[in-house]
Formats: structure tokens, C-alpha cells, sequence
């Protein structure tokens, strides 16, 4: 740490003292989180240090030496018989091995460890005398809790009297109350029911007392609703106001079911006894097997480890997983196992000795909302975003956040200039969850969605009626338009060109001052070449605002990301790009890099792809791979496909009324023909070679294999896995995708796997690839079967 002078220290501990015992009101008082975790934790960390720097500030009343809060929202409370803890945290794997090593030392020995998750809930004690429940109180501040029975026996987690024998005079068993992870997502579905539910409620009402005589007033509506039934942020805050609410009877009807469901969605792990002088058991472990036999819910995720390298194995093995755990996770709780050395390790006045929180990185951090942005997608969509202070979260950096349309703005009650709770969890998208309304200060604004599409200015609509999603209706020269569109035929699952991801696109298609856009619509596509590459300029953005870089003059700065400098070496044999130009030994030329020669080589090689690809990358609305292979296999041609009729389309397997209509009505745009025309002219093929025409393959007794299914698993030498399937259908055979008792043949390759053991089991004929080739030509017969 940098030297810090008395005086500093001073300041700094008063401070965070603030700044902590602010938090903490707001969390277990009011269960809202002013700042995330991750913060906390630091606050508590720094103090923790200072502390120990200067322990004439560490006071008795210091939040290191405290726990949680003094609760004081009107409920009866109770005083523990033994007090409630906290835990002390360690923020990475090396300081937790340290920690179970001064453990061991502490011992004197090696130490048996109980390793459990940390559910992320709200600490509950009940009370049991003699086997019944005498009270359920929160932790409080560790002496005193709030008492919430009523609401804890309507669980049904928590039984009244404890089934079993031998149960002490009086035991205080202590564990946690969370709202699983599935249950959370149907409460949120539920509270949106509730404010559907308030709103219909409310316009019957006006409309009875009122009639047609005035307006109902539907956005008031919708924002009471909002208030009284609000979407909740986090399992934790949700589980913790909960437990806590009050039933009372001025609640309306509506209110009291929310309240109930909401109360039912909660779940209870225990993980602790209290004030219980002498079990008969020896360790933590056999406590939760007790506790379970009384018809106690215990986790189970606890695991006994004889190792260190043991727990540390099963934090990272959370840390890959924490998402397949039924609630939230809030860490790694580490437990010496034998209760013999808790008693010997002790407590200090906030935390055991023998207990240990491991915190992962955080996945909810909070962040500054700068702005809110919409883009325009290929679709047309207009799509408000985030644009956010860059926040770590989960491990990596993140800026921007969809928020999907208007009216997700709206219900998330987001303002720019809000401070707001990000979540990224694991590989999920990002995802603004909400404000944090206790920092507001005024200065916030509502986001208005434009009326105009801010890349090309058309007047933004809904694409129909009723539609909640905005669209920008120039479709063919919208620049943001262009640009998805060329990006989507680079994509993976249309003709999968390397060079044309979302850079690759907007080099293509965005101009920049003095030089208009090489492509205009992705008609041109096919005739780039490297002329046409080479003087391409590409604006330079900051990573951070986006916004284009000014050099110093005061001009823009430009990448050209399809030239390279080379240097002439003696009489250049090789002839520079610019045959024109006088060039000496030594000159510095600019030539084609090779990210132009790979985009042309690239596009050249994409022109004779799958038919289906081809399909994809035209942008007809709902077409994607899967459409596009049912009809590629079925009419062979994109000029059979064109000719169809809106019912032959639909009578195709996969296809349906609804693509059949989008790819009619496609059809029946000019820019869209000029597209396919002007594709074809660049030598783009819109056919499968040899395929027998519309329907043959569909055709009964059309092909050697009429009447049979065949499964094609692994790689089959000569046929890509697309290949396999439109070699059965064109032989007029069925290609599955799974093994049945209804399969005739299986054709298994290298890397086959469960189809290939169920063909086994099932006694089905399997083929290797040259079986299958053989299969598909001459049928059965020609494998003497
Ligand atoms: N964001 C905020 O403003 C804010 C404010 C206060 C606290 N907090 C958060 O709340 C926590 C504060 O710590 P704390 O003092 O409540 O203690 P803690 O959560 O760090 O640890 C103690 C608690 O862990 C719980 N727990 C969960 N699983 C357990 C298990 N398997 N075994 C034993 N105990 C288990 C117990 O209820 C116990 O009371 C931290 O995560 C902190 O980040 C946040
Ligand atoms: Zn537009």
C-alpha cells in the first residue's frame, strides 16, 4: 500500500466508515444495494487494512468489528441465544490457500475441510425447543433480529415441529432464505402479470364510474402498477424484502397474492446450529445429517475434502459452474469439518476463525449510464442501447448493453445519467437489470425514442400495426441497413467469407467524407475486385465513445485497411501496383495488402457454394439455414424456387405458409431481382449441379431409396454433413436426424457417436461412406441388401 500519513488515514477510515455504514442501511433496512458487492467488499477490505496500519482507529463500533445492521422497519424483534456472524473473504485462490494453511498451523495438524456454496440469501435462525419452532428472526445486527415467523412458516421449507428424535432443549439452527434462480425469472413473469392485472383492474373501474364521459388514463396507471409491483434486480434484495414484508390487511387483493407468490417462491438451506451446548455429533458434516433427519433442507453441493488442493479443486470447478447451481452464488464458504477446533479456533467479534468466504469475480457491478443510443440493424429494427461508463464485469470490459426497444426502456425505468446495476454473467450477453434510484440527483433525464432513423433520417415505423418495434422502412439504401446485410452474407451461416465480418462490411459500404461507399447494396458485391479495395479509406473510431478520431490538424483520421507499404528493392521484377508511376530502388510503395487479395480469393470461392448458403445470404426474411436446406434440397434451383407458387413452397417439408409468403413477396421486389441478376452475372451459381428438378426427390418411387430413412453420423468421406442429407432426399429417401426403430440404415463416419451405439443397440445396418455412396446411387440392391 502507498504510505499513508496519520492524518490521511484518519480521513480515509471516517470515510469509508460513512460510506459502509450507509450501505449497510440500505441493504438490510431498506434491500436495496447502493453500490455492488464488489465495491463493498473493497470499502471493507481498505478499512480492514487501515485498521490493522493504524489500530488506533479501529474502534468497537467499527464495521470490521460489526455485523449487518439494526433493523428497524416496525417488526417485533428478538434477541439471539447465541450471537449471528459474519464471515471473513478472501478474493483469490492463492489467499485462500494461505488461509487453510494458517488453519492447519492454528490446529497444530491437518484439517479435515467442508467446503459448501455461498448461497446468496439472507441469514435466518429459528428457534426450536424441544423440537418446535418457537421463532424465525433475521440476523440483525448478529445480538438482536427481526422476527418473521408468520412469514417463514408459509414456505413450507420450515416445519413447525421437527420430525425425528432426540432433539435438544433448545437449538438455534441457522441458514439461509433465497429465491432459486428459475423461481426468480416466473416472479418477475408474475409481477408483470400483477401490473397487467392493475391496469385492466383499474380501467373496468373507470369505466364503470365514468363511461365514455372521460379518458382513462392508462400511463398513470401503468406507472402506479410499476411502483407497486416492480420488477425485482436481484434473487438476493427480492428474497430479503420478502421474507420481511407485512401481510396487513390495508393491502388490497392484489397486492396480498403478490406478497404470497412471492413469499412461496423463497427456498431454505441451513448451514449452522447455535446455542446447542452439546451435540452428539463430532463434526459440521454429521450436524447437517442430523439436521436433515429432523426434516431440515440441507445443500446439496456440501463436499468433505481431506486436502487443501481438495477445496481448491472444488472452487474452481464452482467457478466454471456457478451457473448450473439452482440459486445464486455468492462464493465458496470453506469449513474447518471438526467441531472440537471450532471451539478451540474461536471468533472474533464479527467472524468465526474456523469459516472462510472465497468470492469470485463479480458478475453484477454498477456503472454510469452515459447515454442511450438506438442503431439500425439489418432488419431494419431500430434498437435503443446502453452506452455505459466501461464497467468490469465477469471478467471482461463492457460498454454498450441492448435494451431492446422503447418500451423495455420504459419498464427497466432507466434514465441517462442514472447509475444503473449491470449483470454479465459467464458468456451471457450483458444486460442492464436497472436503476439504482437512491442516487439520483436531478440531473437524469427520460430517453425519447427518435422519430427518424439516425443513420439515413426516413421516418422510423412499425413494420405493422401493433408492433412495440420500430423499423427504418428504406431498406435498400439505408446505410446501417447495407451494412448488416453484406455483414450477414459473410457470416458463418450464409456463405461464410473470412474478411467480411462487421469490419470487413463497413469498409465495404460505409463512405467517409470525399469518398462515397464502394457498394451502395449488396448487388455489387460479387464485382469487387482489387482495384476497387485498394484505395478503400476507413474512418479511425475511439474504442471508447466510438466517435472518429481528429488528428491533429483537425482533419479525420483515416486506416486504408486493403493497402501495405513496400520497399522497392533494385529493379523491381515484380510489377507494382501502380504500373504507371516512375518508381526508384529504395521508393516506398503503396501495394495491395493482403487482406484485399484473401477478400477477392474469398469471394471468388464463395460464389460456388451450397445453393442453401446462397439462399441465406440473400436476406429473405425468415429464411435461415434450416428453410433454406429443406428448399435447396427440394427444388434444386433458385429459378425453380422463383416459379413456384406460394402453395408449392408451403407444401415443402420445413418450409410452411409463412416463409413461403416472405420468400413470394421477396421475389416481388426490383432490388431484389437486380441482386440475384447481378449476382448470377459475377458468376455467383444458383443451382445444385445434377439435382433432378422440383419435387423429383419428394416424388413417391422417384429415387432408389423411396420409402426409406437413413441417418448419416460422423464424416463420411466425400459428402460434407449438408452433403449426406441432400444425397439421401435426392435419392428420394428420408434423412433423419436421429436413430429410431423406424430408421432402415445408418451411414456412420469418424466421429460418430450415440447414434451410432443406438444403431447398435437396435441391430439397424450400419455403412461406412463407401457403402453409402453406393447406397444413394444404386439403392439397396446395390449392396446385395
Ligand atoms: N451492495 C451493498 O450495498 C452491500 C451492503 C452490505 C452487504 N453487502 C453484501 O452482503 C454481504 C455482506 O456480508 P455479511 O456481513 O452479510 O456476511 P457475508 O454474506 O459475507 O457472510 C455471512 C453470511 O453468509 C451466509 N451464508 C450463505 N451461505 C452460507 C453457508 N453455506 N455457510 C455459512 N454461511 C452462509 C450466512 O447467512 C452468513 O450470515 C457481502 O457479500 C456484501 O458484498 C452488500
Ligand atoms: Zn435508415
Amino acid at each position: 500500500m502507498a504510505e499513508v500519513t496519520h492524518e490521511q488515514a484518519a480521513a480515509e477510515v471516517a470515510e469509508l466508515t460513512d460510506r459502509i455504514n450507509g450501505a449497510r442501511e440500505a441493504y438490510y433496512g431498506a434491500n436495496a444495494s447502493l453500490v455492488d458487492d464488489a465495491t463493498y467488499d473493497g470499502w471493507m477490505h481498505r478499512l480492514e487494512e487501515l485498521e490493522r496500519l493504524f489500530p488506533e482507529f479501529a474502534k468497537q463500533d467499527s464495521p470490521t468489528q460489526t455485523v449487518g445492521a439494526a433493523e428497524e422497519t416496525g417488526l417485533d424483534t428478538i434477541e439471539h441465544a447465541e450471537r449471528m456472524l459474519s464471515l471473513d473473504n478472501v478474493f483469490s485462490l492463492d489467499e485462500l490457500r494461505e488461509w487453510c494453511a494458517k488453519a492447519e498451523e492454528l490446529a497444530g495438524r491437518k484439517v479435515r475441510w467442508l467446503t459448501e456454496l455461498k448461497i446468496d440469501g439472507l441469514a435466518i435462525s429459528l428457534r426450536y425447543e424441544n423440537g418446535v419452532l418457537t421463532s424465525a428472526a433475521t440476523r440483525g445486527d448478529g445480538r438482536v433480529g427481526e422476527i418473521v415467523t408468520e412469514n417463514a412458516l408459509k414456505l413450507g421449507d420450515i416445519p413447525e415441529r421437527l420430525s425425528g428424535t432426540g432433539h435438544p432443549a433448545l437449538v438455534e439452527v441457522r441458514g439461509e432464505v433465497f429465491i432459486p434462480v428459475a423461481a426468480f425469472e416466473k416472479l418477475n413473469r408474475l409481477q408483470e402479470e400483477f401490473r397487467r392485472r392493475y391496469v385492466a383492474e383499474k380501467r373496468a373501474q373507470h369505466e364503470t364510474r365514468w363511461g365514455d364521459k372521460r379518458v382513462f388514463d392508462e400511463e398513470k396507471a401503468k406507472g402506479t402498477a410499476g411502483r407497486m409491483f416492480p420488477a425485482f434486480a436481484n434473487p438476493r434484495n427480492a428474497a430479503s424484502g420478502g421474507l420481511r414484508q407485512q401481510l396487513d390487511k390495508k393491502k388490497t387483493a392484489l397486492e396480498r397474492e403478490a406478497s404470497v407468490a412471492r413469499i412461496e417462491s423463497l427456498k431454505l438451506f441451513v448451514h449452522g446450529i447455535g446455542a446447542w451446548a452439546d451435540p452428539p455429533v463430532a463434526a459440521q458434516s454429521e450436524v447437517y445429517e442430523l439436521l436433515e433427519s429432523w426434516g431440515l433442507p440441507t445443500s446439496p453441493y456440501t463436499q468433505v475434502f481431506d486436502s487443501i488442493d481438495g477445496v481448491a479443486g472444488f472452487v474452481e470447478k464452482y467457478g466454471a459452474e456457478r451457473h448450473s447451481v439452482l440459486h445464486e452464488l455468492d462464493g465458496i464458504v470453506v469449513k474447518v469439518d471438526e467441531l472440537a477446533l471450532h471451539d478451540e479456533m474461536g471468533a472474533t467479534s464479527r467472524a468465526p476463525r474456523w469459516a472462510i468466504a472465497f468470492k469470485y469475480p463479480p458478475e453484477e457491478v454498477q456503472t454510469k449510464l452515459l447515454d442511450i443510443v438506438v442503431s439500425v440493424g439489418r432488419t431494419g429494427r431500430a434498437t435503443p442501447f446502453a452506452v455505459m461508463e466501461p464497467a468490469h464485469v465477469a471478467g471482461s470490459v463492457v460498454r454498450q448493453a441492448t435494451l431492446h426497444n422503447q418500451d423495455v426502456v420504459k419498464a427497466k425505468g432507466v434514465l441517462i445519467g442514472d447509475t444503473v446495476v449491470l449483470r454479465k454473467a459467464g458468456d451471457v450477453i450483458p444486460e442492464v437489470l436497472g436503476p439504482v434510484v437512491e442516487k439520483r440527483d436531478g440531473s437524469e433525464r427520460e430517453f425519447v425514442m427518435p422519430e427518424r432513423c439516425p443513420e439515413c433520417g426516413t421516418p422510423l415505423a412499425p413494420a405493422r400495426e401493433g408492433d412495440i418495434d420500430l423499423r427504418c422502412p428504406n431498406a435498400r439504401s439505408c446505410p446501417a441497413q447495407v451494412r448488416g446485410r453484406v455483414e450477414h452474407v459473410g457470416s458463418r451461416g450464409a456463405l461464410d467469407i473470412e474478411g467480411l465480418g462487421e469490419v470487413g462490411a463497413a469498409a465495404l459500404t460505409e463512405g467517409t467524407d470525399g469518398q462515397s461507399a464502394l457498394l451502395s447494396t449488396e448487388a455489387g458485391l460479387f464485382d469487387v475486385t482489387i482495384e476497387d479495395l485498394f484505395p478503400i479509406r476507413v474512418l479511425v473510431r475511439d474504442v471508447e465513445t466510438g466517435e472518429p478520431r481528429v488528428r491533429d490538424d483537425g482533419s479525420y483520421d483515416y486506416r486504408t485497411p486493403f493497402q501495405r507499404r513496400r520497399k522497392l528493392t533494385g529493379r523491381d521484377a515484380d510489377a507494382p501496383y501502380d504500373p504507371g508511376a516512375e518508381t526508384f530502388a529504395g521508393d516506398e510503395l503503396a501495394v495491395p495488402s493482403k487482406a484485399a487479395e484473401e477478400l477477392v480469393a474469398e469471394l471468388e470461392k464463395a460464389k460456388t457454394k451450397d445453393l442453401w448458403r446462397m439462399l441465406v445470404a440473400l436476406n429473405i426474411r425468415n429464411v435461415g439455414p434450416v428453410a433454406a436446406r429443406a428448399l435447396a434440397g427440394y427444388f434444386g434451383s433458385l429459378d425453380a424456387i422463383r416459379a413456384a407458387s406460394v402453395e408449392q413452397l408451403a407444401e415443402v417439408e420445413g418450409v410452411g405458409p409463412i416463409i413461403a409468403q416472405s420468400l413470394t413477396d421477396w421475389f416481388a421486389v426490383d432490388w431484389h431481382r437486380e441482386i440475384v441478376e447481378r449476382w448470377a452475372a459475377a458468376g455467383v451459381r444458383f443451382e445444385i449441379p445434377g439435382h433432378p428438378g422440383p419435387g423429383a426427390a419428394q416424388q413417391e418411387a422417384g429415387g432408389v431409396l423411396a420409402g426409406l430413412t437413413v441417418v448419416a453420423t460422423g464424416s463420411l468421406e466425400g459428402f460434407s454433413r449438408d452433403g449426406a442429407n441432400e444425397a439421401i432426399i435426392a435419392a428420394g429417401g428420408k434423412a433423419a436426424s436421429s436413430v429410431s426403430k423406424k430408421t432402415d440404415y445408418v451411414a456412420a463416419g469418424p466421429g460418430a457417436g450415440s447414434k451410432l451405439a443406438k444403431a447398435e443397440e437396435l441391430g439397424i445396418p450400419i455403412l461406412d461412406a463407401a457403402q453409402f455412396a453406393i447406397l444413394v446411387t444404386e439403392g439397396p440392391a446395390g449392396l446385395g441388401l
